[in-house]
């Protein structure tokens, strides 16, 4: 891996002042380690020296830690001590139980992966869009297969026209000019993410951006499951490097993408409308049916796509009826910042 020359070696890991600041004048002694892959009993880091093992406390629970994370590590026993605060958290819901499934922590960009073809669909990048938003990532798009169509530029402006100044990289992820298309957003420490449906290229874009038979190339707990369809599908969760210095994760198992806890990521993604409630004649305006709504009035004119609007209702709504009400200490319900 060749950095720049001024990063320290845990600078080419993603280590940064965000971390530093958190370690106290206590824990000098410690190690700080990120975590590289993550199973049911046992977690798997990397340091400066590469990979490194991680014992755990009786009392931890994996599912606590998500690849990416920093920790600190006692560096004689390898005992974890404790995790540090996030800078960036993927998550999601899961069906069924009480609580969100960790995807990746500190990532800088999610690449959003799709192709031009019939898995094009945008109401989904939408929902992909808000998770990215709400993780604090940047989002980028990453349309792969363009050397499939002749047409690829339509595919192109309809993804740029869903959240104002997304950038969207057309590509195709077999050939090494996906490194220079994707390079911006994967220099020295930077760390990045990928998720998409089945097929798309998601395998095919990390191999290239490793450099296939790289020395580079670092890949720590790779694993294949079952899906609920019995399918064999990519359940990596680990860190790969790219050759020009990042951090790639594949991000497998966010294949169903309910909208749920989400405070602003839906309004990040359809700014356009949310610009102009402020227009409409009624503060508490719902964009259904008052007189004098500019949302309406810009659908009239046809500023707006009818269809859009209906996605941001629909969405909003589907994030209230899925989002919990968290229930206080005494039974006390908390009521969670949401605008809507
Ligand atoms: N022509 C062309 N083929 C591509 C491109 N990207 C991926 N493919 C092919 O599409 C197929 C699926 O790609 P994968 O990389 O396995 O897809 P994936 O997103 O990782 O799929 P899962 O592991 O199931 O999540 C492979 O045969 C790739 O070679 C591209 O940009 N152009
Ligand atoms: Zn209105």
């Amino acid at each position: 891996m060749t950095g720049s020359n001024h990063s320290s070696p845990l600078e080419l890991l993603g280590w940064s002042d965000f971390f530093a600041a958190q370690v106290g004048p206590s824990e000098t002694d410690l190690a700080p380690r990120r975590v590289a892959s993550v199973h049911r009993a046992r977690i798997e880091a990397i340091d400066a020296n590469g990979p490194i093992g991680l014992e755990l406390p009786v009392n931890a629970n994996t599912a606590d830690f998500a690849v990416g994370d920093w920790v600190l590590a006692d560096p004689l026993t390898a005992m974890l001590v404790r995790r540090l605060d996030r800078k960036t958290l993927l998550q999601r819901r899961t069906e069924g139980r009480n609580g969100q499934q960790l995807a990746a922590a500190n990532v800088d960009t999610l690449f959003i992966v799709t192709s031009c073809n019939a898995d094009f669909n945008p109401a989904r990048l939408e929902r992909y869009l808000i998770m990215s938003n709400q993780a604090g990532t940047t989002s980028v798009v990453v349309l792969t297969k363009a050397d499939t169509v002749a047409d690829a530029d339509t595919f192109q402006q309809q993804t740029m026209a869903l959240q104002r100044g997304l950038p969207v990289v057309v590509l195709n992820a077999r050939s090494e000019d996906a490194i220079l298309a994707l390079e911006p957003w994967c220099g020295v420490g930077q760390t990045v993410a990928l998720v998409g449906s089945s097929g798309v290229g998601k395998s095919t874009l990390v191999n290239t951006l490793a450099g296939s038979g790289s020395e580079t190339l670092q890949k720590t707990g790779e694993i294949r499951e079952h899906d609920a369809k019995g399918r064999h599908t990519t359940t990596a969760r680990s860190l790969h490097a790219i050759a020009g210095g990042g951090w790639v994760i594949d991000t497998p198992g966010i294949r169903t993408l309910y909208v749920s806890d989400v405070t602003d990521g839906i309004d990040t993604l359809f700014s356009e409308i949310t610009d102009l409630a402020p227009l409409c004649r009624f503060r508490d305006c719902t964009h259904a049916h008052e007189p004098g709504c500019a949302v309406q009035a810009a659908v009239a004119s046809g500023a707006l796509a009818a269809d859009r609007l209906e996605r941001w209702r629909n969405l909003l709504e589907e994030n209230r009826g899925r989002t919990p009400v968290l229930t206080g200490p005494r039974g006390n319900k908390i009521v969670r910042k949401n605008k809507y």
